[in-house]
């Protein structure tokens, strides 16, 4: 690429494809690094291995679940092939690179990436194939800009986030201190023990050997909703609305919703292993992961192979999927980290016939989340009104709401704005003097269905401009003349690129539900299939998402016999006993 078409008006057909497409109109035409950086480039060592035939297992996609169960599997000696239809690894955790800015496809609030005990699933996950990422420590894992001028810092520090949310509530203290101290248990038990399958007779039965009062107590919360228990404890209404939007602010339901299991996890490893920013960008986990994958001989991740259906012998029992290009891998397990809907479902990989009916069961409870409407946006900070180093005050992740009303039902970008900055962290993310600013509001699909592209571009212009002026009369004055460019993605943008049911951010309760209790695993009833990723438990996040990965390697390699397991008619009786009783809750 010339330095001449550099400065040239670029155009749609960037190499590779565009993540999420540029609204040109934005763009104000200066670019900062070679045009051979603007789009996403396969990161393997071996961008052109074939696609092999016959592995022990395949893997349909390759989100943080699936990436970890193919590391996991490699590592106890697998062959996997991992199949992934877009043209770099990480999914919702993947990126993509503009005149010199590499932005993160989702948010960059990165939890289970500290250097101990048993939580922190994503340095494992790395691990676990010899790989590890330098990380930024994040020192307040969110600012909350709430209605009435409520605002309050998550310090990584717990007893300063305390001290701060007491000086706003101090009638409810102890109330604050009983409901985080529960999430501070539930944690604290977890991260006690190894954390494998919950669907495997032996591990559990070791695991409560070696840790019956760790694993009682998470029993006597797993049935649980965090707003239950805040309930239990706090009083105050602008306080629990307040726990509320600590909930949706990653589960995307209010507490009552939202499993306490998961709510432990979230409100401690925050200031347990903290929030970590990877140097680099998100994308530097997924990729590191691939690399140490593609180290086992017989391992391989292949892009551009968009899986079509799953294949099933005689028996009904799946053994390899079919790509849209019409190649078959043949396998002894398929594991698939598309979501439940597009696995299973119309147009999914199981066609409607062979849908189980544990899956209809699934969709009784569970409903598809909303997607975001995404404004990425590169900022000059000499012109902004406000300090943007960590040492003047700021803030790298924000939430803003004006109106307690509009947590859920706003939309049009009026409701509950995410903001990301990763360059308050690492600065090696843009170039000098610019800020990379991702910000993001929940958007359902039904908004964004039936536009012609006039329409589609006009609805994302005026989204962007009541974004970015709510963002300049609350926290950044100047930030209208300070954009060196901008895109907008929405629900449609979402599903195209990351291949996500109506652009979903995964399940959420459509009612209230017994905690985790009737979150599926990772079997399936379809015999060798199996799923992995926020489908599966314990649900959205990458962390989450891990666990799901190292659940799903282990009980798979238990049915490979690739590791230790009780015998199997007893195996096989226990565990269709836990499977069964878990569908009936
Ligand atoms: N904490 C944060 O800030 C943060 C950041 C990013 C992501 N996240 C979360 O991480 C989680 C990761 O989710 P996940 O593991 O379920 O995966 P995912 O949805 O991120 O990735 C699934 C992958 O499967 C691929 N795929 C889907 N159908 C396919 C097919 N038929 N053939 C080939 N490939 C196919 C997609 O292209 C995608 O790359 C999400 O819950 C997300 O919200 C959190
Ligand atoms: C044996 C017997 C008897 C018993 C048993 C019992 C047991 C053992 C149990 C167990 C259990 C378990 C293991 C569990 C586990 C769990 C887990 C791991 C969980 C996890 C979770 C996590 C999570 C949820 C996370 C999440 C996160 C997220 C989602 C995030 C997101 C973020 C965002 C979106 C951001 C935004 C913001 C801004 C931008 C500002």
């Amino acid at each position: 690429m010339t330095a001449a078409f550099q400065t040239s008006i670029p155009t749609h057909r960037t190499r590779g494809g565009t993540f999420p497409r540029l609204c040109w109109r934005h763009v104000r035409y200066r670019t900062f690094a070679s045009a051979a950086q603007a789009s996403p480039r396969p990161p393997t060592k071996k961008p052109h291995s074939p696609l092999p035939n016959n592995v022990d297992v395949v893997v349909v996609g390759s989100g943080m679940g699936a990436l970890t169960a193919a590391a996991d599997l490699a590592s106890k000696g697998a062959s996997v092939a991992v199949l992934e239809s877009y043209l770099i690894p990480g999914g919702s955790s993947g990126w993509f690179e503009r005149h010199g800015c590499r932005f993160d496809v989702g948010a960059s609030m990165i939890f289970g990436f500290g250097n101990r005990g048993t939580t922190n699933l994503l340095t494992r996950a790395l691990a676990t194939v010899g790989r590890s990422v330098e990380t930024i420590p994040d020192p307040v894992q969110v600012r909350y800009h709430l209605p009435a001028g409520l605002d309050v810092r998550v310090h990584r520090d717990y007893e300063l986030f305390l001290a701060e949310l007491v000086k706003k509530f101090p009638h409810e203290e102890k109330g604050i201190r009983k409901f985080y101290g529960d999430c501070w248990s539930v944690f604290n038990s977890l991260n006690a023990m190894p954390l494998k399958s919950l669907e495997e007779p032996n591990y559990l039965l070791k695991v409560f050997a070696a840790h019956p009062i760790a694993c009682l107590n998470l029993l006597r919360f797993i049935a649980r909703n965090a707003g239950d228990i805040a309930r239990k404890f706090i009083k105050d209404e602008t306080l629990l609305k307040f726990i509320d939007m600590e909930c949706y602010s990653w589960s995307v339901v209010p507490a009552e919703l939202t499993p306490m299991i998961n709510a432990g996890m979230v409100f401690s490893d925050r200031h347990y292993g903290g929030i970590n920013y990877p140097v680099g960008g998100v994308g530097r986990i997924a990729e590191e992961i691939v690399q140490g994958i593609e180290d086992y001989s017989g391992c391989s991740v292949h892009y551009g192979a968009r899986v079509r259906k799953i294949l099933f012998d005689e028996k009904g029992t799946a053994r390899g999927v079919q790509l849209v290009d019409g190649s078959n891998v043949y396998a002894k397990a398929v594991i698939s980290n598309a979501t439940r809907w597009d696995t299973f479902g119309e147009n999914g990989l199981v066609e409607e016939d062979d849908i189980p009916s544990s899956e209809r069961r699934f969709r009784e409870r569970y409903i598809k989340s909303p997607s975001f409407c995404s404004v990425h946006m590169a900022v000059r900070e000499k012109d902004l009104k406000v300090g943007m180093s960590e040492g003047e005050g700021m803030d790298c992740h924000h939430i803003m709401l004006d109106n307690w009303q509009e947590i859920e039902t706003a939309t049009g970008g009026k409701g509950t704005l995410f903001v990301s900055i990763p360059t308050v962290l690492d600065k090696s993310l843009a170039p000098p003097g610019i800020h990379i600013f991702h910000v993001f509001t929940p958007s359902w699909m039904d908004e964004w269905r039936g536009l012609s592209t006039a329409e589609y571009e006009a609805k994302k212009e005026a989204i962007r401009h009541i974004i970015v002026e709510r963002l300049e009369r609350k926290l950044f004055p100047g930030l209208s003349n300070a954009i060196e460019f901008s895109e907008v993605g929405s629900a449609r943008t979402h599903r195209r690129f990351l291949g996500r049911v109506d652009g979903s951010y995964g399940p959420v309760a459509g009612k209230k539900l017994a905690g985790l209790l009737s979150m599926p695993f990772n079997r399936t009833e379809v015999p060798g299939l199996y799923c992995v990723g926020d489908s599966t438990f314990p649900g959205q996040g990458l962390n989450a998402t891990a666990f799901s990965g190292f659940a799903c390697g282990h009980r798979v390699a238990a049915d490979l016999d690739i590791i230790d397991k009780l015998p199997d008619p007893i195996d096989r009786f226990l565990t269709d006993l836990l499977s069964k009783r878990r569908l009936q809750l």
